[in-house]
Parts: structure tokens; sequence; C-alpha cells
């Protein structure tokens, strides 16, 4: 359970926000949990100096060291980051100067956690490590170096969805004010502090000491203790023999004495995750008392939901399956240089196991824009023998039957191109409407486009379970249609529309508004597609590609 001496801080006076209790305290600050005057929003409030007496002279240095990390973190934004707001000057405790408002991490942080599990199992240890090395490989990318990964500077949200904070010792590849030998005792690069010393060029932070002290956080999650130096290492198959050999090796890569040997943040990433599923983590012991009903990783939930991946792990599984990208057999090995790219790891990875497959397979759905009618086309099943019973339209149903199935709502100009009798009105509305149910979430009114068992639903509900099982929409989502011509037909239920289909570009998006990716407009495709007139409206039944003259 946190607990924090509370007693021995005196209030901060944050203006515009209310004080409610300590976080945490850090060597340099107190960090609060405040509440927003205007909307009752919450935040951490770092509060620097408070430990120290006042005097201008500290009172510079402290305003010099966070005007530094708000520099640094503003600029940098990742969904495994925690954010910064604003930078205030606070009151009411002798020498609390400064205040950096901050994204609130209700689920506290892994040194709690681990003070109160003693050690992790391995798939709560890879959801841990897994996004952290991501944000890492960010953060390089930008060229910055975190500086002390350890595990009070990483926390959790509600959700159990692991975020890096803390950019107090960061720097700039190359900076001056990189310090090598500041850190966290025990997860610190010992080959950093010997560079460190007399050396101008030790000083200077490398990317590669982040990724030894993630792989030190990794290793005290699985065994409790920290690595140690190389020489006074015992093997983790031995501390901890139910560590699968790939997260071993993984590990022991990242730790490896000769930071030009170890692989980088992003190797690292993609090792850990390949090496074993990943699980909720169970925070309901380590957190404030007051956190426990807001805890959706509590227990009693995670037995009734039978450890079930979060969506944001689904969600970054999939970022990853989709970046994976096998590598040339012959391809040469990666020059160690300064931007962080090590060695890649020793040992042979590991074959593509089952939910990597299985990601593949719905990321191939989802790649190429699976808002877009093309791809549709092609995850089509191959068209059944058509027997259609006559169909119930949900928006007529639920006005017929108060009380029955819950009542689906279309804006009016929708409701009614849906009940046009012309099926080229018809059509832009059931594109409208496949727009909307992609691009809000509103997964329900897909029933609205497709004939119910036709090839067109069982292709959208691949689509639908994607979204669902990620927790995301496909924001910004418009289909194009132009060119619409309704080819004769003998069959009056039944038409095929000729159409060219342009799908706009959008963002995948979580539900809390997070974005995922980006996904690129997709270019106009002649398409026909096959409608069904039945309950007084058109459906899609299938979607085909254009006629071609042979
Ligand atoms: N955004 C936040 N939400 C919830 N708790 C937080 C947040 N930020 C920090 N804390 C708590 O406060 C503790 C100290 O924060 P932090 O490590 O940022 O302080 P610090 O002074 O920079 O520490 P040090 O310099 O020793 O690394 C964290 O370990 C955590 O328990």
């Amino acid at each position: 359970m946190e607990t924090l001496d509370t007693t021995a801080a005196v209030l901060p006076l944050i203006p515009g926000y209310a004080t409610s209790r300590q976080l945490g305290r850090g060597s340099s600050s107190t960090v609060w949990l405040v509440t927003r005057d205007k909307d009752g929003a919450r935040f951490a409030v770092k509060c620097f100096g408070a430990r120290e007496p006042d005097g201008p002279a500290l009172q510079r240095t402290v305003l010099d060291e966070v005007t530094r990390e708000l520099r640094l973190l503003s600029g940098l934004r990742h969904e495994h980051l925690v954010r910064v707001h604003e930078l205030l000057q606070v009151g009411g405790t002798p020498g609390a100067s400064y205040g950096l408002v901050m994204d609130y991490a209700a689920g506290g942080s892994l040194a709690n956690l681990m003070s109160g599990r003693g050690r992790l199992p391995v798939g709560e240890t890879i959801t841990i490590l897994t996004p952290i090395a991501q944000v890492l490989d960010y953060l390089h990318g930008s060229g910055t170096v975190h500086g002390d990964v350890s595990p009070a500077n990483i926390l959790f949200t509600a959700e159990g969805k692991p975020l890096l904070a803390d950019l107090g010792f960061a720097a700039r590849v190359g900076d001056p004010h990189g310090n090598a030998d500041v850190g966290t005792q025990g997860f610190l690069d010992p080959a950093s502090i010997a560079l460190g010393e007399g050396s101008a060029a030790g000083r200077e932070l490398l990317p590669q000491r982040d990724v030894y002290s993630l792989a030190a956080v990794g290793w005290y999650c699985l065994t409790g203790a920290v690595p140690g130096v190389e020489r006074h290492r015992p093997p983790l198959s031995l501390v901890a023999p139910d560590v699968p050999k790939a997260l071993t090796a993984a590990l022991e890569a990242a730790l490896d004495p000769d930071p030009q040997r170890r692989p980088s943040a992003r190797e690292f990433s993609t090792a850990v995750f390949r090496s074993a599923g990943p699980e909720a983590l169970d925070l309901s012991g380590s957190v404030h008392h007051s956190v426990i009903p807001e805890l959706l990783t509590r227990r009693q939930a995670l037995r009734r939901a039978r450890r079930r991946t979060p969506r944001w792990v689904v969600a970054w599984r999939i970022a990853l399956t989709r970046g994976f990208q096998p590598k040339p057999k012959h391809m040469p090995r990666s020059a160690p240089s300064r931007e962080g790219r090590g060695r890649p790891l020793k040992g042979r990875p590991k074959a593509v196991g089952l939910s990597l497959r299985l990601g593949l397979s719905v990321a191939a759905a989802v790649l190429v824009g699976a808002g877009s009618w093309a791809v549709w086309q092609q995850n089509q099943p191959p068209a059944p023998a058509l027997n259609l019973a006559p169909l119930e339209d949900p928006l007529a149903t639920t006005r017929k039957a108060p009380g029955g199935p819950p009542s689906v709502e279309l804006p009016a100009r929708l409701a009614q191109g849906l009940h046009s009798e012309d099926p080229e009105v018809a059509v832009s509305a059931l594109a409208a409407v496949r727009d909307l149910a992609l691009g809000e979430g509103r997964l329900e009114v897909l029933a609205l486009v497709n004939a119910p068992g036709s090839p067109a639903e069982a292709a959208d509900k691949e689509v639908g379970d994607y979204l669902r099982e990620s927790g995301t929409v496909f924001a910004g989502l418009v289909t194009t249609l132009s060119g619409v011509t309704v080819d004769d037909s003998p069959q009056t239920d039944h038409v095929l529309v000729s159409l060219s289909a342009a799908t706009s570009g959008y963002e995948e998006r979580l539900t809390t508004g997070a974005k995922v990716r980006a996904q690129e407009p997709v270019a106009p495709q002649q398409l026909r597609l096959h409608l069904v007139r039945s309950a007084g409206r058109w459906w899609v039944l299938e979607i085909l590609g254009p006629v071609t003259a042979d």
C-alpha cells in the first residue's frame, strides 16, 4: 500500500488548484495530488525545492532546472510519457517555489508496486517493459536520453498503463548537462560510471545507458533484486527458473557490460514483446486506498475478466506487430553508433508465435485502410448461395416495438437516405452510416448497412471485431463516392451499383482520444456494390471489383 510521511510536509498553495495529498517524494521535489478549481480535473504537481532552505541563488537554480525539464518535455509527446501541462509559482511551504503540473498517474509507481509484491510474474513484467522500451526508442529517436530509468520513475494509470516520468536527469545526446554518474543506485549503468570518471566524453549520456537501466528494472521485477555488476550476477535462469529463455537472453544482452554490444531500445522492446504474452497488472495492493475503486486492474475485476489483456496492450501489440519486418537472412550487423543502435540481440529470434500471427492477420485487415471499401472487398469470404429471409430494419423495428431491442439513433438526413427507393441515393447513405460506425465506434449501426448473413457483413465483422478488441475508432474516416450509376437489372429487388470510392485519411484513436496511428488517404477505387432490397430499403450484400474487359 502506498504510504507516505505526509505529516512532515506542509501543503503547498497552488493558485487555481486545491491540494489533496502527497503522492511521492524525490531527491529534489515533493509531488502532490491536486484538483483544478475550474473543472475538477485531477493532476499531479511536482514542487521543487521544498526540502531546501530558501534563497535567491537557490531559487535561480531551481528555476533553471525546472525550465530545463519543462523545455525537454514540452517538445515530446508519447502515449507512455507523463505529459506536463504548465509551470506555476507555488507558496505555503518554505522553498517550494515552482511546481510542474503533470498528468496524474493514479496507479502509483513501480517502486510502490514492488514494495508490496516483492516479485512480478513474467506477463506483468512484459506489460511494463515493452511500452517503456517503446517510449525510450521514441526519446532516443528525438535525440533525448532519459538518464534515470528506475522503478520510482515508472508510473501507472488507473488502467495499469505504464508511463515514464521524471526527465529531471534527461539530456539531449551530447548535452554538457548530461551527467553520467547520477541516477538511481542499482539501475545505473556501471559502464557509464566508469567512463564518467575523469573523462569528458564519459559525461555524455548515451541511449545505451537507458537500455541497461530498463533491463535492470526487468531483472528487479522478476527477481526482487537489482542485477549488480556482471561478475557478481547469478544467471537469471537460476534465480528465476520460470523466465522464458528468450526473455533471459533479451535482458542479458541489454545488461552487457559493453554499451556498444547492447540492443537499441527498439530491438529490446521487440525482443521482450516476442518472448511471452503480456498480462494485466494487479495494482490493487499498492495504491492509496482512495484509488482502489477506480482501478480497472483490481483483483476482483481481474478474476472476473480472467486476466483479459487490456485494450491499450492490444493496441501496442498490434502496433508492434505491424512494425515487425523480418530481417533478410544475411543482413549485415548494424555498426555501433552514438545514436544508440547497438548490435542486434544475440541468439536466434523466437519463431513468430500464435498471438503474433493472429495479430498479423488482424493487422492485414487494418493495415492498408480497413475503412476503405476496396480493402473490404478483398476481405470478403466467397459469396454463399444467397437465400435471404425477409430482413427486419432495426430503425423500423424500434419504432414498431417499444421495449424491443435498443433504439438505433441516426441523423435524420442519413435515416432518410437509407429509406430512399433510389439505390443511387441509398448507397451514399449506406457509405456515410458505415463511416459513422467505424469513425465513432458505433459498431451497432453496421447492422443497418450490411444484409445479415452476407459476405459484406462478414467482412465488416472482422473490422468491427478489431476495433472492439483494440478499443479504437477510425476518427475522421470519410468515404466519398463519385460516378454512381445503377446497372440495369432484371430483378427489382437486386441491383449492381458501379461507383468510384475514395477514402479520406483518418487517425486510429483509442476511445480516450490518444492517437495510435495515422492512415493515409486511399485513392479512388472502381467498385460495384451488389445491393438487395428488403424491409422497404436497400442493404449491401457484396462488394465486387470493377467489370473487366475480357
Ligand atoms: N504524475 C504523477 N502521478 C502520480 N505520482 C507521481 C507523479 N509524478 C511523481 N509521482 C510520485 O512522486 C515520486 C517522486 O517523483 P519524481 O521521481 O518525479 O521526483 P524527483 O524529485 O524527480 O525524484 P528523483 O530526483 O529522486 O528521481 C514518484 O516516485 C511517484 O511515486
